[in-house]
């Protein structure tokens, strides 16, 4: 599974329009799709994951599901996401054999490294520029990126990344950007994933 280049993670699920945009941007060619719901309760994020994971294999995209065990289990997503808040890395990993595990890192370089050594399948560094969508997201220096290619596993940046100011970020050897309202609050989500992945063509 190709796991570099454009990383959409969605909102949280709110009605029909959300398939829309994600189906626009994975038909435009983004990478990998993350289903990231902080509000609905299980039985509406088990049905809005049952469709993301029907749109993500219709394009042959790896589907990631963020936070929850349980969610990966029920929907047999191909991985999971999980941050500080979440259950053990070490509980996943054994628990579910050969699923795609991603990491937050944050701003921790030795973070990034710990979960290389437990076998993370990739880390994502930020939050790099201001950002609605996590209340409680920690800036962190765009520096800590000149680190990235000292990383066997891919790693990512996120946090209020745009068509505008990504082309920062593509200055150091990263394997990819995640985004949520770059393209689920554009005009032409479509458009916005086609501008993103020519920025990173450029790189990858
Ligand atoms: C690729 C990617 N990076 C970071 C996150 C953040 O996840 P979230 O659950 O909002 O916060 P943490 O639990 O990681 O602190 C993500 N979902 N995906
Ligand atoms: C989900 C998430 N994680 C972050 C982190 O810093 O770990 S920032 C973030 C929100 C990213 O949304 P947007 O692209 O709309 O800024
Ligand atoms: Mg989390």
């Amino acid at each position: 599974m190709k796991l570099s280049g454009l990383y959409l993670v969605t909102k949280d699920y709110y009605n029909r329009n959300f398939f829309n945009i994600v189906e626009e941007s994975l038909s435009a060619g983004v990478n990998i799709l993350q289903y990231r719901d902080k509000t609905n309760p299980y039985n509406i994020k088990i049905e809005a994951g049952r469709r993301l994971k029907n749109l993500a294999y219709k394009y042959n995209v790896p589907f990631i599901v963020d936070d929850s065990p349980v969610l990966l289990d029920i929907l047999d997503a191909d991985g999971i996401h999980i941050g500080k808040d979440d259950p053990p890395f070490e509980y996943i990993k054994e628990r579910f054999p050969g699923k795609i595990i991603g990491v937050s890192t944050y701003g921790d370089i030795n973070l990034g490294i710990k979960y290389e050594r437990l076998g993370a399948d990739y880390i994502a560094f930020g939050s790099f520029f201001k950002t609605s969508t996590k209340d409680d997201a920690e800036m962190c220096d765009i520096n800590i990126l000149n680190n990235a290619s000292k990383f066997n596993i891919p790693v990512f940046a996120i946090g209020g990344i745009n068509t505008r100011n990504v082309d920062e970020l593509l200055k150091y050897k990263i394997s990819g950007i995640a985004v949520v309202s770059a393209i689920f609050d554009a005009a032409n989500p479509g458009e916005a994933t086609r501008t993103f992945l020519e920025k990173l063509r450029k790189i990858l």
